[in-house]
């Protein structure tokens, strides 16, 4: 079965202010999968990232140019509803980032803010999206206590919940794991490999074991360009590009 593209770039430039950060980037992203998005510091990843779902809009001196679509709808056409498409497409940060609120709330506010009022149906989705996220067995005898009371990977799972509780169909992830230690990462890996199954996920990482552990297609970008995508197995044994080569190699970045 052929998979579905779920975002097409062409030509996409972004600017901030006169600099230009990414330069005329094409990309097709398949549905179902996890795209690693690799490359130095400084490359654009991130921005590239906060476009997806137009974050980047929240940063004054941003400009997109070029063409970029979100299951075949160009998301900078007028007529998007930006609410909408972050519905659609979620995003984890580099940092977990929970609402200083309860477990349970900071899970129902978003199916609350989308009209979910019936607090069954919310205790159902507080369930079901705390199990998806591996999260469950941990933390439901202690659902009203704050979410500042997790560890940092109980935390960065709390986030994943918390995203995948308003139905997304993409999932964005800023270096998910950096600010976790090596046991909180196997986990989330580990469960971002069982979320592909359900959603898109698009992961910026600086660990190339991780890319090469979770993701079916990797994207290398150095100085907002892509030198190189495709097949991560592909990418990590035979680059056909010198730079990637250099790069997963750690002979800079
Ligand atoms: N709000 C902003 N205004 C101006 N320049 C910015 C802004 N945010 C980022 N930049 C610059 O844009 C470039 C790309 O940044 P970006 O965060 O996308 O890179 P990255 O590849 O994700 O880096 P890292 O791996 O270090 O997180 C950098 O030179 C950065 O300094």
């Amino acid at each position: 079965m052929t998979k579905q593209t779920v975002y097409s770039a062409r030509n996409l430039e972004i600017y901030y202010g006169k600099d230009q950060i990414i330069k005329g980037v094409d990309i097709d992203i398949e549905e179902n999968e996890v795209t690693a998005i690799i490359g130095p510091s400084g490359c654009g990843k991130s921005t590239f990232l906060k476009t997806l779902n137009r974050m980047i809009d929240t940063i004054s001196n941003s400009k997109v140019l070029g063409e970029i679509s979100y299951r075949g709808q160009n998301i900078y056409d007028e007529k998007t509803n930006v609410v909408t498409l972050r519905q659609h497409v979620g995003m984890v940060f580099q940092k977990p980032n929970p609402f200083p609120k309860s477990i349970y709330e900071n899970i129902a506010f978003g199916p609350k803010i989308h009209g979910i009022r019936d607090k069954k149906k919310l205790d159902e989705i507080v369930e079901k999206s705390l199990r998806a996220a591996a999260l469950w067995d941990e933390v439901k005898d202690k659902l009203n206590t704050s979410a500042f009371s997790l560890s940092g990977g109980q935390q960065q799972r709390l986030c994943i919940a918390r995203a995948l509780a308003v139905e997304p169909d993409v999932l964005l992830m800023d270096e998910p794991c950096s600010a976790l230690d090596p046991i909180a990462t196997a986990r989330i890996e580990d469960l971002i490999i069982g979320l592909k199954e359900k959603y898109t996920i698009i992961i910026v990482t600086h660990n190339m074991q991780q890319a090469a552990r979770i993701s079916q297609k990797t994207a290398f970008f150095l100085n907002g360009h892509i030198i190189e995508y495709g097949d991560t197995a592909q990418i990590f044994t035979k680059p056909k590009n010198s730079k990637t080569e250099d790069y997963i190699t750690g002979r800079f970045g």
